[in-house]
């Protein structure tokens, strides 16, 4: 042996012992044959799979979760082909049947005419990472749901309402269907608080919101609580009439919930009072507007007696029996 040759052998070994002893995985695949020319040993701490068994593309590709094999195949080959250098994120098989996510990046060593000769990469254990990531996806959905609801009754807040409503008033024009609102307001809740304490009422709140939850149809019908003691139903693909039987029947499950109000000026027992508006939104019509006209007959109905429900700017319907 020369001495050169003894140098390289040398430094052949320092790049080994060097390339081996990383975290991250090395590996070499020839284009012209598809085959793995080298993998780090590290990979059987990893996936459990034997260096001796990575011989092929298609070995490699078989251990790829099934959800990820065909874009992470599709991708790699395209970019080596393209000789631009790439990496991939992909869960990778392990022997004992479990998956890891790696993080594969390769750099393709061109011939001369550009064509692929090689592809060298390292594969990277990027389960911390990803499940962290996971982690804090899963905090940013549950931030998400709670940045639209309201903190004390758990239904809908105002925020979540302007959102549905922009959605279902353009939904209803475009469709050309009715959309009803029903705008709902404890009746003598100041009274109510005065009587039995904050806390009672916010107690009392819970449960008005606990009653009026009852009279949802389905998922499109949405309750929120719109501030302080006053709720609103959005009801979309609703007429008038139905609209306004459902705030009957919001009044009536309020009532029949039987919340005491020793301080009430109409009886003693807890009551509510409604104003409804329906629209075939056209071009023109604004959502503003639409609200304070359920708004303004909402203190029609509260000025005409309470505990009653008020859709129409002319009639004033009494309380049912
Ligand atoms: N406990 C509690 N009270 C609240 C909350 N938000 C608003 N209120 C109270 O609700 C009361 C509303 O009073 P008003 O607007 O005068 O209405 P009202 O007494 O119900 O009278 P009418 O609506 O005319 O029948 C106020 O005393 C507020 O302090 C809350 O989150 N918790």
């Amino acid at each position: 042996m020369s001495i050169d040759d003894a140098i390289l052998g040398e430094e052949v070994g320092l790049y080994k012992t060097l390339l081996e002893s990383t975290r991250a995985i090395p590996w070499k695949i020839d284009w012209a044959t598809l085959r793995f020319a080298y993998i780090g040993p590290q990979i059987e701490a990893l996936l459990g799979w034997s260096p001796q068994s990575w011989a092929t593309v298609q070995d490699w590709c078989d251990r790829i979760h099934p959800e990820d094999r065909e874009w992470v195949f599709n991708f790699c080959v395209s970019q080596s082909q393209a000789g631009i250098d790439h990496e991939a994120d992909y869960r990778a098989l392990r022997k004992d049947g479990q998956f890891v996510w790696i993080r594969d990046v390769v750099h393709v060593v061109r011939n001369p005419d550009g064509s692929p000769n090689a592809l060298i990469g390292f594969m990277f254990d990027i389960s911390e990472r990803k499940r962290t990531e996971e982690k804090l996806l899963d905090m940013q959905r549950e931030l998400e749901e709670l940045s639209y609801k309201d903190g004390l009754t758990g239904v809908a807040n105002r925020r979540r309402f302007d959102k549905v409503m922009d959605v279902e008033w353009r939904e209803a024009r475009r469709l050309r269907q009715p959309l009803s609102v029903v705008v709902l307001d404890i009746d003598y809740f100041k009274q109510y608080n005065d009587h039995y304490g904050h806390l009672q009422g916010d107690e009392c709140l819970k449960r008005v919101a606990g009653a009026l939850s009852g009279a949802l149809r389905g998922p499109r019908d949405l309750l929120c609580r719109f501030g302080g003691e006053e709720f609103v139903l959005v009801l979309p693909d609703t007429d008038e009439g139905v609209a306004l039987s459902l705030a009957w029947r919001c009044l009536d499950l309020v009532d029949k919930a039987l919340i005491p109000h020793a301080g009430a000026a109409n009886g003693n027992r807890l009551t509510l009072s409604a104003g409804v508006n329906t629209i075939v939104p056209k071009e023109h019509d604004e959502l503003n507007p639409f609200i304070a006209v359920a708004d303004r007959r909402l203190y029609a109905a509260k000025e005409r007696g309470r505990a009653r429900v008020v859709s129409d700017d002319m009639v004033s319907r009494e309380p049912e029996p």
